[in-house]
């Protein structure tokens, strides 16, 4: 009776009742949401796909380190401008530059070339320190025995790569990621490629070598 007198009325309601349910799902799952980290395929073809191993094997976060020495941090997205975490870790690691990026097709210009540089396997002279806010991605790191793991992020989620890894990025399918970046003194974005550039023979490399044999 009611859904013939006020068919748009009944409608509205439902749809307001979707978008609650909708709304209350992502937030409950933003809270219960654990990091994942998996050893993956050598396949390049779609990497916005998860690309594990078949069978799957999972990498405990708490192992990622010594795998690699790439640190993790789960901060709290309602708190951290003054719960003290991140300000801690900024004043351990001198941290002095911030800023965010938004990797999107709107926010950066021929999209596509940019994600296949992110994609290329590459080593940074310095700490790549990344706090994800918003949207998800992947960071693939090789582990000391040049294995991929693929590390999962999503909001909250912070990763320092140490410098002289190899690794590579890419967002997951959604295809979107926002991010801070923090970095001692003034940001080196520059990427040092594994094929086609003397990265191997890097001193940080040698050093990140080094600190992989003795343990990190
Ligand atoms: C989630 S930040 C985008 C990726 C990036 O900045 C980088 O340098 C990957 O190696
Ligand atoms: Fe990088």
């Amino acid at each position: 009776m009611l859904s013939i007198t006020f068919p748009p009325l009944i409608l509205n309601f439902e749809l307001l009742c979707l978008s609650v349910w909708y709304g209350l799902q992502c937030w409950f799952c933003s809270l219960i949401r654990m990091v994942r980290a998996w050893y993956m395929d050598e396949d390049t073809s779609n990497p916005q796909l998860e690309h594990h191993l078949d069978p799957a094997e999972y990498v405990p976060i708490e192992d990622v380190f010594e795998l690699s020495g790439v640190e993790y941090f789960k901060l709290n997205l309602e708190t951290y401008k003054t719960d003290g975490v991140l300000d801690g870790i900024r004043k351990e690691r001198k941290y002095s530059y911030e800023d965010e990026i938004t990797c999107s097709e709107t926010c950066i210009p021929n999209y596509a070339d940019k994600l296949k540089i992110f994609f290329e396997e590459h080593l940074h002279t310095d700490e790549e320190i990344r706090l994800v806010l918003d949207g998800a991605g992947y960071f693939d790191v090789r582990d000391k025995g040049d294995r991929w793991i693929r590390i999962e992020v999503g909001p909250g989620d912070m990763l320092i790569l140490p410098s002289g890894i190899f690794h590579r990025f890419t967002p997951d399918k959604r295809m979107y990621v926002k991010a801070k970046r923090y970095f001692i003194g003034e940001p080196v974005w520059v990427a040092h490629n594994r094929i086609g550039s003397p990265a191997e023979g890097m001193d940080c490399r040698k050093e990140y070598l080094k600190k992989a044999q003795e343990g990190f």
